[in-house]
């Protein structure tokens, strides 16, 4: 007996390490086949400004790119936005830009909008958004300097500049929301429309 019960393999829209672990873990077998678009380029020509709505969006521009060159699969797409008041964050692009947002977000509540988007033959099939709300300590400059030293790149591979599962563990003094979410992939609701779709045994 497998867990899996679809005829192919998912294809994930994603080169998150993240994004496929988590799939991994949770034994469902897929393909990674990155999309290649303009993520920013789509969210500043929508117009949205909520965090939830631009994940929603591009999670399901991923998809939907990637189920344009796979017809007849099922494509799943994630894309993860982090809002602090009104502003929203994308991952940094270096270590200066890394230590300018945790001088940010130290001693401050961020959200993370995590979305997850289902596509076959170009229709979207499920899409879902959750969030997870995360309180940084106060950090003093030195502090922050000091991780980046500790953490290195792995600081420009994460929206927030951290690996909750790993050292950004250090940087937190609350965390409210589902652990999947903040990873970047909602597994609860992804799983719960696989399991609708027959496509799993448990
Ligand atoms: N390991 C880990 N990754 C995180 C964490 N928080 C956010 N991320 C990752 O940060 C990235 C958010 O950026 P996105 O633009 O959504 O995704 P991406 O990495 O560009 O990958 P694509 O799906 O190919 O767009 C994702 O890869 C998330 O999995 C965390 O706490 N731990």
């Amino acid at each position: 007996m497998t867990l899996w019960l679809g005829p192919q393999p998912l294809v994930l829209a994603s080169q998150s390490s993240a994004r496929k672990t988590v799939l991994a873990n949770a034994g469902i077998p897929f393909e990674a086949i990155p999309a290649e678009i303009d993520e920013r380029g789509i969210a500043a020509a929508s117009g949205i400004a909520a965090p939830g709505a631009i994940a929603a969006l591009l999670a399901e521009q991923k998809a939907a790119f990637v189920s344009n060159h796979h017809p007849g699969r099922l494509v799943l797409g994630a894309d993860q936005t982090l809002a602090l008041g009104a502003r929203s964050f994308n991952k940094p692009a270096d270590r200066a830009a890394a230590a300018k947002q945790l001088r940010e977000l130290a001693g401050r509540r961020h959200e993370l909008h995590s979305a997850v988007a289902v596509v076959r033959n170009g229709i979207t099939l499920f899409s879902d958004v959750s969030i997870a709300r995360m309180t940084m300590r106060p950090l003093t400059d030195a502090e922050i300097e000091a991780y980046l030293d500790i953490v290195g790149d792995k600081a420009t591979a994460s929206v927030g500049a951290y690996q909750i599962e790993g050292l950004g563990v250090h940087l937190f003094d609350g965390i409210h929301g589902d652990h999947f979410t903040i990873l970047g992939l909602p597994l609860l609701p992804l799983l719960g429309f696989l399991r609708s779709q027959n496509l799993m045994a448990v």
